[in-house]
């Protein structure tokens, strides 16, 4: 299996050299140059097997010959092990015909946690294997972040540098960045929002002197195994619904389109999904495109659900790269129109997107509403991310389709949003409960990309 790049102009990558290397050298993102399929025989036989068995089946065709079978199934052993939920992602029935995806049972109560501790152990194998070093570098509005620093932290061969917005991740995401004591993981906080941390880190992917001068790596979805490990509960979650025999829709919260687009994966792999529903928050910039055709970033405003406020959404760039055809040359102009402000999707290209995804957006009372209401109607508390996926769900419903909205992080995450929306306080596990109490460890950055790389040069250096 090779893998190619969203722009056409980077060469074509194994599964650990594309996982190493994280941005293509063009710009663009990497993706396998053929999409796996799964039969209904395929798929009807993950029913009853573990998670971590039907997580083998299902990416084992993509990794090629980087890991043996035991190999890969140890590292995906291993990635799950620490999960507080037997079932790793389990499926609750919020009422007839709408469940809900709880992937929040990980080591640091998100979605992020299903990746980034397989890309953790795989980091970890590779990188023993060859005796190479890297430095990663990440973005974060808050969970991959949290994701990274407990996958990679006292890691001998990684340092982790995870960029957040000063002032713009809960309290709960910061600490659980800032906290860990590991001599190998720096939290940075940058002034600017997300979108800025996440351009300062393909600047850095773009800038190849300091890239190849301290062996850069990414684990922000740029990487595609972050993509592939999502992959894997659309397909636990739909077969227990009765797929391949019935068809099963998906809400996705949505920001940097990661995780919608693991589903647009399995989609292709043959999972009889009907609609992927994308759900945005205020900053709807998605919502707007898949409605007018236009993209156009105009600021992004803090929201209870900060994790999702995102305007740049980078794997956007590989839903169009399917949707223009397959041509890198019409996915790199549209990419460089959106450094200039924006761009137009062809109507060919809108087409092929709305033949998959649906969109919807929540505001801020409407998703207080969908965290009280879901509280009040079902007992589940939800997060705000969750509850705009909820929000947007109800409003996408087919009959005889059941709908799963994915709950992507913990309630106890957002503690202040949700008890302002249910009046009912979510208490952090017992093994976080000294979480308030812990020293935090934080450097302030600029938004200047000549002083970051210099920040990580020292640092790397001592
Ligand atoms: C809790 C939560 N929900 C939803 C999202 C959106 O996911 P994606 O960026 O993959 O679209 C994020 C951030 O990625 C998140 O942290
Ligand atoms: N919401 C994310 C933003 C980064 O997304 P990624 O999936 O590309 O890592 C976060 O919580 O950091």
């Amino acid at each position: 299996m090779r893998y190619i790049s969203t722009r056409g102009q980077a060469p074509s990558l194994s599964f650990e050299e594309a996982m190493l290397t994280g941005l293509a050298r063009d710009g663009g993102l990497y993706l396998p140059e053929s999409i796996p399929q799964m039969s209904a025989g395929d798929i009807r036989a993950l029913e009853g097997v573990s998670y971590e068995e039907a997580a083998f089946r299902v990416m084992r065709p993509f990794i090629g010959d980087a890991f043996t079978d035991d190999e890969f199934r140890a590292i995906i052993a291993r990635a799950y092990a620490g999960f507080g939920h037997a079932a790793r992602a389990p499926l609750k029935q919020l009422d007839s015909g709408h469940f809900l995806l709880e992937l929040f049972h990980g080591p640091t109560l998100a979605f992020k946690d299903f990746a980034m501790q397989l890309i953790g152990q795989l980091f970890e194998a590779s990188l023993t294997r060859s005796g190479r070093r890297v430095c990663i570098v990440g973005a974060t509005s808050g969970d991959t972040g949290s994701a990274a620093i407990e996958a990679f932290r006292g890691l001998d061969a990684v340092d982790v540098f995870i960029f957040y917005p000063h002032g713009r991740v809960s309290e709960v995401q910061r600490r659980q960045m800032t906290t860990p004591a590991e001599a190998n993981v720096h939290a940075l906080a940058i002034d600017g929002h997300f979108d800025d941390a996440q351009a300062r880190v393909k600047d850095m992917f773009n800038d190849f002197e300091f890239r190849d001068g301290v062996r850069l790596a990414g684990v922000n979805s740029i990487n595609w195994a972050r993509v592939l490990a999502q992959v894997v509960y659309y397909f636990t979650s739909a077969v227990s619904l009765g797929a391949p025999d019935r068809k099963v829709s998906f809400t996705v919260p949505t920001g940097n389109f990661g995780d919608i687009f693991a589903g647009y994966i399995a989609k292709q792999m043959g999972l009889p999904i009907d609609r992927l529903v994308v759900a945005t928050n205020q900053n709807d910039i998605l919502h707007r495109c898949l409605s007018s055709g236009e993209y156009r970033p105009d600021g992004v405003a803090p929201t209870i659900s900060p994790s999702m406020d995102i305007q740049v959404s980078s794997n956007f760039e590989r839903a169009l790269y399917y949707a223009y055809g397959q041509d890198g040359r019409a996915v790199g102009q549209v990419m460089d129109e959106l450094k200039s402000g924006g761009f137009a999707v062809s109507q060919g290209a809108l087409q092929a997107l709305r033949e998959v995804f649906d969109s919807g957006r929540a505001g801020e009372d409407e998703t207080r509403a969908a965290i009280r209401a879901t509280w009040e109607r079902s007992g589940e508390l939800l997060c705000p991310h969750s509850a705009v996926g909820v929000h947007v769900a109800d409003a996408h419903r087919r009959p005889g389709v059941p709908m799963i909205t994915l709950a992507t992080a913990h309630p106890a995450k957002f503690p202040a949003a949700v008890e302002e929306a249910s009046d009912v306080h979510a208490p952090l596990p017992e093994r976080m409960a000294d979480l308030y109490d812990r020293a935090e460890r934080v450097t302030r950055v600029g938004n200047d990309l000549r002083a970051i790389e210099t920040l990580i040069k020292e640092r790397i250096a001592n």
